[in-house]
């Protein structure tokens, strides 16, 4: 491969047309196919400039009436904004010639189509199937393509480039370009991955839209970046589908959503919600904290059989007649006729609501047989006014009772014998004892649900009315999710598709599981591709060696990712008295935050508050990332729980007393499996202090 061209370059400030100035390199005049290629990009912004102003030019009033105008209107001013270019930015990063037999066709590649005025692509959409090649195409399947070439990129610049000659072979796997991306410090949020996106991630970013796909990958192995460039990809290629059906990324907590929140925007997606699992169940907040054992009871799959039959056994028996007057006379529909039609509404296997609506109509059916038998035809009509009457509504409602996920709920935890009859070769009696309120809320309205039994009113309420699904989920962190938590987000994809990334042995609630046939089952997903990465492109060597001291206590079998960082990292481990601590933490955090990158100061979650104090006073500012507050692009040092810090990533770490943070948790296993997570934040450097022992594996 050629070594790639980086011209040296004063830098000097450069007026933008769309945004403020940006201090930009001076193109290198010296280098012709760069100085080439930045008028290539010079050309492609003024065509984006004419699409742009074409676009403005529409008149949304020409519209038929004032709704489709507003429409319209609204259509035409997000087309305008996708339009603008963003000046810290290049309109791409990437180009693949053709060879001769392919066309020679010239193709540069970047974030969005650029087209010219003749409807020629000056630059071609990433998500392209054009662009396919430009990510996968090696020596061995060249893919047509006799060149890459990629970009270095500065401040809206091209500043190098990096070529590789795939009809002569002459490529290798350690791009610089590439290289410099990996390596570039950490700060602000999460940024997106499209101009380096490696050939085993881009299979699992262009898997068709019918494909489930679960990705096992060590900490820092891109499964983050891979699932939102997933979305980013569906949406691009099955636009007016998910369009309407819509795509979900569901992530661990709060601050993780704040840290990937601009990656699907940045790629020009705006359009994808972004939940956690607890604000996905919307079924009222948590104001309490099940104990371990009912928490792990309730997360079972074994509960989804206890509520369908909570659910069915409030239908009841049609045992009385049922007497309808109508005018002079009375019919009369015996019990047993109404049951056979019960029956059937329940083997029809409809929603428990949907079956109760049909019911009133069924039974005026019953009724209208009955009066036609006598010589009458009264018709349609009739029979509505049949189903909406009186008697026929409360014959029908005693023997289905509306309900609600609550009311079903509530009915389980608070009734024995209730919970008793749906439990019964399910539950052991000492199971049922532990699921039950010691000391019932008086109503349902009165509950103080947990987090656990979120995803039991949602299996009531998807039992009782058919929960819409979208076309698309990406379910990170999906280790964590209980089995009952699982069924609700499988549901969410019932007649769509997943993306299901994790980490086996970052699996830190009771509930984790160890399988992802396991997981896959409780999605309903049984048939599903499961994908491996092991290429870590965030944790450098020195770090990652010493979280994998971890692993064969918590998670035999699995490896550590191999790290593909050039930089080994650097690693301190600092053993203080117990008076010396927070001036160390303070120490390291000052060290590290007085050079670029962001700095994340993990901690047991029950010293956030002394840490932040300690930081206070030595004046050092930092954010807070407890549950429920985001991440602050601004913040250069955020303080950060344990509990919160999966699927983060900082530049350096300092971490706080490796064996409370361990110990914090309810088992051993639990406890080594979150130190990893913790110990595997860091891209450039990892400080741990410590007065207590650290715990047995990583003092070895
Ligand atoms: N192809 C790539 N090019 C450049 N950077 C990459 C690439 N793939 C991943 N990264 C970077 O590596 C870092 C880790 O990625 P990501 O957070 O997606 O990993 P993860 O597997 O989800 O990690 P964890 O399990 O710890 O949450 C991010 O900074 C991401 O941008």
């Amino acid at each position: 491969m050629s070594s790639p061209r980086v011209p040296g370059h004063p830098r000097t400030p450069r007026p933008t047309e769309d945004g403020p100035a940006v201090p930009a390199p001076t193109p290198d005049t010296a280098d012709p196919t760069l100085a080439a290629e930045q008028a290539h990009l010079e050309h492609a912004r003024d065509q984006l400039r004419r699409m742009r102003e074409s676009a403005e030019s529409l008149d949304a009033g020409t519209a038929a009436d004032a709704f489709n105008a507003a429409y319209l209107e609204g259509a035409l001013a997000r087309r305008v904004a996708s339009l603008r270019d963003d000046p810290r930015t290049t309109l791409f990063f990437g180009r693949i010639d053709h060879t001769e037999d392919a066309g020679r066709e010239v193709l540069h590649i970047g974030r969005r189509h650029v087209g010219d005025e003749h409807g020629d692509p000056v630059v071609v959409d990433w998500r392209a199937p054009m662009s396919t090649a430009f990510y996968r195409a090696s020596p061995t399947e060249p893919m047509g393509v006799r060149l890459r070439r990629r970009f270095g990129v500065d401040r809206g610049r091209l500043t190098a480039y990096e070529d590789e000659r795939l009809d002569r072979g002459d490529v290798t796997d350690r791009s610089a370009i590439l290289a410099a991306e990996i390596e570039r410090p950490r700060s602000g949020p999460m940024r997106d991955i499209v101009s380096t996106i490696q050939p085993e991630q881009d299979e699992i970013v262009r898997s068709d839209l019918a494909t489930t796909i679960c990705v096992q990958g060590a900490p820092g192995t891109g499964k983050t970046a891979v699932g939102l460039h997933r979305a980013a990809w569906l949406l691009f290629s099955f636009r007016s589908r998910l369009d309407r059906s819509g795509v979900l990324v569901v992530g661990p907590n709060r601050a993780f959503l704040d840290h990937i929140g601009a990656v699907l925007p940045s790629l020009g997606e705006v359009r994808v919600s972004h939940a956690t699992v607890d604000t996905l169940l919307d079924h009222g907040r948590v104001r309490a904290e099940d104990s371990p054992d009912a928490a792990m009871l309730k997360g079972d799959a074994r509960m989804a059989e206890v509520l369908r039959r909570a659910v069915w056994s409030r239908v009841g028996r049609a045992e009385d007649a049922l007497v309808v007057p109508r005018g002079s006379r009375k019919w009369r529909v015996p019990g047993y006729d109404v049951q056979d039609e019960v029956d059937a509404l329940v083997a029809r296997g409809v929603r428990y609501e949907a079956a109760r609506e049909l019911l009133p109509q069924r039974i005026a059916h019953l009724v209208m047989l009955r009066i036609e038998r006598s010589g009458d035809f009264p018709g349609d009509r009739v029979q509505d006014s049949i189903a909406r009457s009186a008697p026929v509504k409360a014959y029908a409602k005693g023997l289905w009772p509306a309900l609600d996920p609550a009311a079903v709920l509530f009915g389980l935890l608070s009734d024995a014998d209730a919970l008793a009859e749906a439990a019964a070769g399910i539950l052991t009696d000492d199971e049922q004892a532990v699921l039950r309120w010691s000391s019932p809320p008086r109503t349902k309205g009165a509950a103080r649900w947990t987090r656990a039994d979120l995803a039991l009113l949602d299996e009531a309420a998807d039992l009782l009315e058919r929960t819409p699904s979208l076309g698309h989920v990406v379910l990170d962190e999906a280790q964590d999710l209980s089995p009952m938590q699982l069924r609700a987000v499988g549901r969410r994809a019932s007649t769509g598709s997943l993306t299901v990334l994790g980490d086996i042995a970052q699996g830190t609630t009771s509930w984790a599981t160890d399988s992802w046939d396991t997981a896959m089952g409780h999605l309903a997903r049984e048939d599903h591709e499961l994908v491996v990465l092991d290429r870590g492109f965030r944790v450098p060597g020195l770090v990652i060696d010493f979280a994998a001291r971890l692993l064969p206590s918590m998670a035999p079998g699995l490896g550590a990712p191999r790290s593909v960082r050039d930089d080994p990292g650097r690693l301190d481990v600092l053993r203080v008295e117990p008076d010396r601590r927070s001036a160390a933490v303070v120490d390291a955090v000052r060290e590290a935050s007085a050079q670029e990158g962001s700095v994340g100061v993990i901690v047991p979650d029950a010293f956030v508050t002394a840490m932040s104090a300690a930081l206070t006073r030595a004046e050092v500012p930092h954010g807070r990332l407890d549950e429920g507050h985001g991440d602050d692009e601004d913040r250069q040092v955020e303080l950060v729980p344990a509990s919160v810090a999966k699927g983060l990533e900082f530049d350096r770490v300092v971490v706080v007393e490796p064996a409370a943070i361990a110990a914090a948790e309810p088992d051993e296993r639990t406890g080594l499996r979150r130190l990893y997570v913790v110990l595997t934040r860091a891209v450039t450097g990892l400080t741990v202090v410590h007065t207590d022992p650290l715990p047995g594996p990583l003092a070895d």
